[in-house]
């Protein structure tokens, strides 16, 4: 049996990325409005725009904290937050999903996204994917670093100096795989199933500018930091 030792470097490492991933909470609770009133399709897309919006913000600030990414080029920064923005985003939305409300309020915050004016072909795929993250019981120092190794791409589109961000990336990753083993010692494959959602990840961020333009309605309007970071407009 493999015995896994943290580092004090790595100890370090993730309390750094969990306290940024702490500080940088979406201002208000998107599921505590959700829940509050059933709002009509127009007003639905406004709040996903607007929440969208004030995440981008936040997981600038969040990838700013990581060690090292502020020393990369300044062009592979700005590919890398572009590039990972709409995972961050679905990400974020599959952790508030997977949070545990009191009872009842879990159905009723899937009911009003199922009609929040998502066009239905994309209604499964969403919801697969929220569910197979409910499914791991991510803890909160996996949630943190996921999204740091998610933002830690190296093959993303633009970017010239892969290396310099695999030697960001790494890192995380080992921490993440030790994490992984001493939390979940029933799991040996844990880690493996966690890296297999950032696959199935890819796939809704292939969908995602397909499912604001079908958003039941006409005339979508978007801020112009989202329409410089997602491919729309
Ligand atoms: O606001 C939201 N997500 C934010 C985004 C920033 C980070 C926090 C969550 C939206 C809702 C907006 C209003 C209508 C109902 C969906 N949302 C989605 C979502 C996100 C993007 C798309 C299209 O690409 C479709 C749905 N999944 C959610 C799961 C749980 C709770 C909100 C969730």
């Amino acid at each position: 049996k493999e015995k896994v030792e943290i580092t004090k470097e790595q100890k370090a490492l993730t309390k750094v990325i969990v306290e940024a991933y702490n500080r940088h909470q979406i201002p208000q609770d998107v599921a505590k409005k959700l829940l509050q009133d059933q709002y009509s399709v127009e007003e639905n897309f406004l709040l996903l725009t607007e929440m969208a919006t004030s995440q981008v913000q936040v997981i600038v600030e969040f990838t700013k904290s990581i060690p090292g990414f502020l020393s990369l080029d300044h062009e592979d920064q700005i590919a890398l937050l572009k590039g990972s923005a709409v995972e961050a985003m679905f990400l974020r939305s599959a952790q508030v999903f997977s949070k545990k409300m009191p009872n009842g309020h879990n159905g009723i915050l899937e009911e009003r996204i199922r009609k929040s004016g998502i066009s239905e072909e994309f209604i499964t795929p969403m919801f697969n994917f929220y569910k197979s993250i409910i499914g791991l019981h991510m803890s909160l120092e996996e949630q943190a670093l996921l999204t740091a190794i998610t933002i830690l791409t190296p093959d993303r589109p633009y970017v010239k100096d892969h290396q310099a961000v695999e030697k960001l990336q790494e890192p995380m990753l080992d921490v993440l795989r030790k994490v992984c083993v001493l939390q979940h010692p029933q799991e040996p494959q844990y880690f493996a199933r966690l890296l297999g959602r950032l696959t199935e990840l890819r796939t809704l961020t292939h969908y995602h500018a397909e499912m604001l333009t079908s958003w039941r309605m006409n005339d979508h309007k978007f801020t112009p930091l989202l329409c410089e970071i997602w491919d729309v407009q």
